[in-house]
């Protein structure tokens, strides 16, 4: 590629899912706690050869999608048409500046970018290149009775996304027939005379058209998570204080805790160690402690936000595990509150939370009462290629 190289990608997403069935059309459906169109997005936007992601959406769909994408930096989504082929057309008519783009449905949430390397690659001795796999069943015709068999050698199903010179599929799709369907844009390509490369594509990538390809996306999506974990430390002094809360938990005690929010020393562990298994900073610098806005703050905001910033990668949290270090008060009595607590803000069930509690032996800062520390491990499961 060369230093003039732009490569954008084009979501289409303006389908109506009705072979899926339902009111939600199934680019909305959630999978792993985020919506299959973002997993699509996100998987093309973390590419580093690809400078854009745009999207097409259907009419009336907006809200769905900004709920979708969320606080996602994109270029306004174009409305699409009746066809696939006609949103495809809508999405190139909305792009500048492009010398190639990468055409994906959206409904292929599970893209490898081992694939969009392949296609990028391609991209550099063809005009045009699609990601394939070769069948590998027994093919034959037939009604309820079998027919003939239909020799295999040669055939590949084939799947998006679908990587092109921008300028050649633009004119392609403006020469083909508008009385004619196209189920995919490299048969268009190769009407106008380009040669398409087809390079491996990935089991992984198998779209969603039926409803019980939903269930069959999520569990590939969950094959193809890794584990990450972090860890998480703090400490907050005693101070004259009325209010003392732990874990989310507000407990009777003589004294609180000093800080600027809450001072939730167990909830601002737990946070860190949120933010540690994605590697995305720590506590202080989401939510500078200079910042009036999070004086007095519930930490379950904190906790939520980390949360929040792991759904929107595509992870899930998997397991906590948060030890509070203190001579007092006794934390056993809140123990079973904490863990309920800890357990809702991060929407998991409460045997996969664990709260834990310890003394120094009257050693050290925590043993002569002066505060009280804590520290987590969280183990989040992330997709593999971020
Ligand atoms: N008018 C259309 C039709 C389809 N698509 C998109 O093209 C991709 C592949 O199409 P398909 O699986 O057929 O999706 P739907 O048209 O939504 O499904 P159905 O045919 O079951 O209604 C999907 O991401 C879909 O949103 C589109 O952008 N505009
Ligand atoms: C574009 C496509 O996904 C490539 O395999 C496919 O042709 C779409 O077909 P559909 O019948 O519109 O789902």
């Amino acid at each position: 590629m060369t230093r003039s190289t732009h490569i954008v990608a084009l979501v289409v997403a303006a389908g109506k899912g009705e072979r899926v069935g339902g009111d939600l059309p199934k680019q909305y459906w959630k999978i792993g706690g985020k919506a299959v169109i973002a997993h699509a997005v996100d998987a093309l936007a973390a590419h580093p050869a690809i400078a854009a992601v745009h999207v097409v959406i259907g009419a009336g769909q907006e809200e769905l999608y900004s709920k979708a994408i969320g606080t996602r930096l994109l270029p306004a989504p174009v409305i699409g048409g009746a066809s696939r082929r006609d949103s495809v057309l809508r999405g190139l008519a909305a792009i500048e500046g492009a010398s190639h783009v990468l055409i994906h449905d959206a409904a292929r949430p599970n893209l490898p970018g081992a694939v969009i390397d392949r296609l990028v690659e391609a991209l550099e001795h063809h005009p045009g290149a699609i990601p394939g796999l070769p069948v590998a069943d027994t093919l034959a015709r037939g009604t309820d009775i079998l027919g003939d068999v239909v020799p295999r050698d040669q055939l590949y199903r084939v799947q998006t996304p679908q990587a092109f010179q921008f300028d050649a599929i633009v004119a392609a799709h403006r020469a083909w027939p508008d009385d004619r369907e196209a189920t995919d844009d490299a048969q268009v390509a190769r009407a106008a005379g380009h040669r398409v490369a087809i390079v491996p594509g990935d089991a992984l990538l198998a779209k969603i058209t039926f409803g019980e390809d939903i269930a069959v996306a999520e569990q590939r999506m969950a094959a193809r998570m890794i584990a990450r974990t972090g860890l998480g430390f703090d400490v907050h002094a005693f101070a004259d204080k009325a209010e003392l809360w732990l874990g989310g938990v507000r407990i009777p005690h003589s004294r609180g805790l000093a800080g600027h929010s809450d001072a939730d020393v167990a909830l601002h562990a737990l946070t860190d160690a949120l933010l540690g298994a994605i590697g995305d900073g720590d506590i202080g610098s989401h939510f500078p402690p200079s910042d009036p806005q999070w004086k007095g703050a519930d930490s379950g905001r904190f906790v939520e936000h980390a949360l929040g910033l792991i759904v929107e990668r595509g992870g899930i949290v998997d397991h906590v595990d948060l030890t509070i270090i203190c001579e007092a008060p006794k934390i056993g009595p809140h123990r079973d509150s904490i863990r309920t607590r800890v357990a809702a803000l991060l929407r998991l069930p409460e045997r996969r939370v664990s709260i834990k509690a310890t003394t120094t032996e009257r050693l050290g800062f925590t043993g002569r009462g002066e505060g009280i520390a804590a520290q987590a491990i969280a183990t989040v499961r992330l997709p593999e290629d971020l």
